[in-house]
């Protein structure tokens, strides 16, 4: 990696998307230009449709841009070999879904593990690792869970676990808290706060007010493109949970 001093750790520039052709022809993503800085927590919201999940495919090496540029950590990724983006997407970046997307053969310590593993890190390492981190997310007693064993809100606590045993420039969460409760979403939310306050650079695709209110920054998408920018005071559990409502 370059030296990355002052970089933000994500940059986009002119960054654009289009699926079909002629008459079909739609922009996704359509010129958006962003940096997150190191540490940053940033929210993009924007109604059904507008190219939210698109925008962090491309910004974590997904899908390829039909234009303009991704930087991560100082690096241009949108024009690597599929070879060196694998690579990336395996130790910058850690990604968590909605849908969880854990192996469902494989318990909670080797879903976690395995991201390790493929990243080069020896049996031991992976492993000692893996444990660190469910403890770190309040899972170390389901670590020889199936996920089939755990409830949502767990299962995502995995995802997160799993996200970030690489170590990751940025986590990038797609609607991470999309199939919870009102319960699960508080823990989750809970976490990501932890991350932040460790200084970990998050950004999170959300329709939750709730979780856009704790990030640094909010970002509006409309129509392929971010229409508005507001700098938030930050969350805290405290402010979260009196907004969630399930807090003193
Ligand atoms: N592979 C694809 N082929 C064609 N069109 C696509 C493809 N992926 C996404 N789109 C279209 O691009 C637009 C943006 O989709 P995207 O999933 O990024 O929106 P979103 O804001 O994340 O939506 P949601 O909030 O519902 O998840 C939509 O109109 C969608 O139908």
């Amino acid at each position: 990696m370059s030296d990355t001093a002052g970089m933000p750790v994500l940059r986009a520039r002119d960054l654009r998307k289009e699926y079909g052709r002629g008459e079909g022809r739609l922009f996704a993503v359509d010129g958006v230009d962003l940096d997150v800085a190191a540490g940053e927590t940033v929210a993009v919201m924007g109604p059904s449709g507008c190219g939210k999940s698109t925008l962090l495919h491309l910004l974590g090496g997904l899908d390829r841009p039909s234009g303009g540029e991704v930087w991560l950590a100082g690096d241009r990724i949108d024009d690597l070999s599929e070879r060196a983006l694998a690579r990336l997407r395996r130790t910058a970046i850690g990604f968590v879904f909605q849908s969880f997307h854990l192996m469902e053969e494989l318990t909670a310590v080797e879903n976690v593990e395995l991201s390790a593993l493929l990243a080069g890190r020896s049996p031991r390492t992976a492993r000692r690792k893996a444990e660190e981190l469910l403890e770190r997310v309040g899972l170390a007693d389901r670590a020889r869970f199936l996920p089939s064993a755990l409830s949502g809100g767990q299962r995502q606590r995995v995802a997160v676990a799993r996200a970030l045993i690489n170590e990751p420039a940025v986590v990038l969460a797609d609607e991470p808290t999309g199939n919870l409760d009102s319960a699960a979403t508080l823990d989750v939310l809970r976490l990501f706060e932890d991350l932040h306050a460790a200084g970990q650079t998050l950004m999170i695709v959300t329709h939750d007010a709730r979780i856009a209110a704790t990030a640094d920054r909010l970002m509006t998408m409309r129509d392929g493109v971010l229409v508005d920018e507001t700098r938030l005071t930050g969350g805290t559990t405290g402010r979260l949970g009196a907004l969630v409502g399930l807090e003193d």
